[in-house]
């Protein structure tokens, strides 16, 4: 099997590397891919600094272009990268296809907002002095990414960093190189200059920990759990560094008495269980109260009942797998917590075995818990929710916010009295209604408060907060 190599300064190196493991059946390996050295980092890094001064000064049109060209191969290559990330990652064909429009559509995005760079002149409260305000790129910039958006993540960061003019040294999860490597692939064939951009894949402990000590860098942007977000704070505070940090949720999804119960239903169906519950946005908290719980709680089983668990490249699977044998088993013990703190399983709760030897888990409903259990507070990432009953209104929003996270947050209710007080009470950066607390925009800014987020926000225009600096300058006429 050929091994997919990692780019440093324009070269494609590397010869040892690990297999890349399809979850919905074991026995394939999808590829096998170059784990890069330390010292491999810090040529990568060497490569980014020596091609910043260039690139940072690069014209608009050039940035455009590369940008431009990357986002039209990746949507005319849909369907093979889709496959490639469901048999990477496990989400099913539709949801991965899906992502990779998303990523393309990313791509297209920054490339038109190279071209909208702008800044501002303004008159000096002294006379005969102009002021000017502009964006500068911050330098290297580090990017660490995730497993469960395995193109649409790399996407969103490196595509804004190269846009405004940084250059970019890049980790992807060892779990998933696949997509990481094709759109690197894409961008180096679409005429970026060497070492603009540079792929290090490997393990986080070695390669991610080698960025983090670095002192070149001028900014990481990162993706991932609390106790990895902590770590790049850390370091990049020791390093003077800027950072940006996306890690978990535990996000709420309230149903009121008056909400459709349709809606309802498929907004929390698709809240917890689709892409199987491995986004940072997926509600795991379903707040009902009393005069609707039986009834959700009755149709949301219906519904669970027609969900098929399978292999994601399967035509008619609704949740693949879960990713690997580690996060299976954070799965199986949080079920197993639940029950013990006294939730009731009111559905699934078990593995399930299929065609092929994957990690299957069933979608998994609690019902009577509390909002101070567990499997309440703690990002579990995988297809289990509970519901908690609440008296109220008022009950719901108070047991909405009251986490250590505020990614996301849904209501599903017809009352504009009761939607517009959640939108500006709900202590989160997203809010949602009537709809599922995951599947954002692309173009639209991204991000929460509290404990799941911290920097600015990415995507959209507001990407620019993080990935520029910005310059006042003065002159005298
Ligand atoms: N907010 C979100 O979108 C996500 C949240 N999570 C949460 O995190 C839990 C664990 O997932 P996991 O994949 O282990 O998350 P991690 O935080 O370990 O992984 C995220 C990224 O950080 C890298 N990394 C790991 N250790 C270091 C380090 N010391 N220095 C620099 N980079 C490092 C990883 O590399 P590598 O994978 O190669 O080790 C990966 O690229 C999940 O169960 C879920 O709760 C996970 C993924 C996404
Ligand atoms: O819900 C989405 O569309 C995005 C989720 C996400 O970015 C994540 O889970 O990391």
């Amino acid at each position: 099997m050929t091994i997919h190599q990692n780019l440093i300064a324009g070269e494609w190196t590397g010869t040892t590397g690990a297999e890349n493991i399809n979850p919905s059946d074991t026995n394939e390996v999808v590829g096998l891919y170059a784990s890069a050295s330390v010292q491999d980092v810090a040529d990568a890094i060497a490569a980014a600094k020596a091609a910043f001064p260039a690139w940072s000064r690069s014209g608009i049109l050039e940035r455009h272009t590369i940008l431009k060209k990357a986002g039209e191969e990746i949507l005319a290559r849909k369907d093979e990268l889709g496959a490639l990330l469901a048999r990477e990652e496990g989400k099913t064909l539709p949801e991965a296809i899906g992502e990779t429009i998303r990523a393309a559509q990313i791509f297209e995005f920054f490339a038109g907002e190279a071209l909208r760079l702008a800044g501002e002149v303004v008159p000096s409260v002294r006379p005969n002095i102009g002021v000017e305000i502009t964006r500068e790129p911050l330098g290297v910039i580090g990017v660490i990414t995730p497993w469960n958006f395995p193109i649409a993540i790399p996407a969103w960061k490196i595509a804004p960093a190269l846009c405004y003019g940084n250059t970019v040294v890049f980790k992807p999860a060892d779990l998933v190189p696949g997509c990481s490597w094709a759109i690197v692939d894409i961008l180096h064939r679409a005429g970026l200059p060497k070492g603009v951009l540079n792929l290090v894949m490997g393990k986080g402990s070695v390669v991610g920990q080698a960025m983090l000590d670095s002192p070149v860098l001028s900014g990481i942007t990162f993706t991932g759990s609390v106790g990895t977000g902590k770590r790049v704070a850390l370091s990049s505070v020791e390093h003077g560094r800027k950072y940006q940090l996306e890690m978990g949720g535990k996000n709420p999804m309230v149903v009121l008495d008056d909400a459709d119960l349709t809606v309802a239903v498929e907004a929390a169906a698709n809240s917890a269980f689709f892409s199987t519950g491995q986004r940072c946005t997926a509600s795991s908290r379903l707040i009902v109260t009393e005069g609707i719980h039986d009834r959700f709680v009755a149709a949301l089983t219906e519904k669970l009942k027609t969900l098929n668990v399978d292999n994601a490249l399967k035509s008619g699977t609704h949740i693949g797998p879960v990713v690997d044998a580690k996060q299976l088993k954070t799965d199986t013990d949080y079920i197993e917590i639940g029950k013990q703190e006294g939730a009731k399983l009111a559905f699934g709760g078990g593995l399930v075995s299929r065609d092929t030897p994957g990690f299957y888990l069933q979608p998994t409903l609690f019902t009577e818990a509390t909002n101070q259990m567990r499997i309440s507070r703690e990002e579990i990432f995988g297809p289990v929710a509970s519901v908690i009953r609440v008296k109220d209104y008022e009950e719901a929003l108070a047991t909405a916010n009251d986490t250590p996270f505020g990614l996301s947050s849904g209501i599903a209710t017809t009352s504009l009295k009761h939607a517009m007080h959640f939108k500006r009470n709900a202590e989160a950066g997203m809010v949602m209604v009537n709809l599922p607390t995951a599947g954002v925009d692309f173009h639209v800014p991204f991000g929460g408060r509290k404990g799941s987020s911290f920097g600015p926000r990415e995507q959209g225009k507001y990407a620019a907060e993080f990935f520029t600096t910005v310059k006042t300058a003065y002159t005298l006429a």
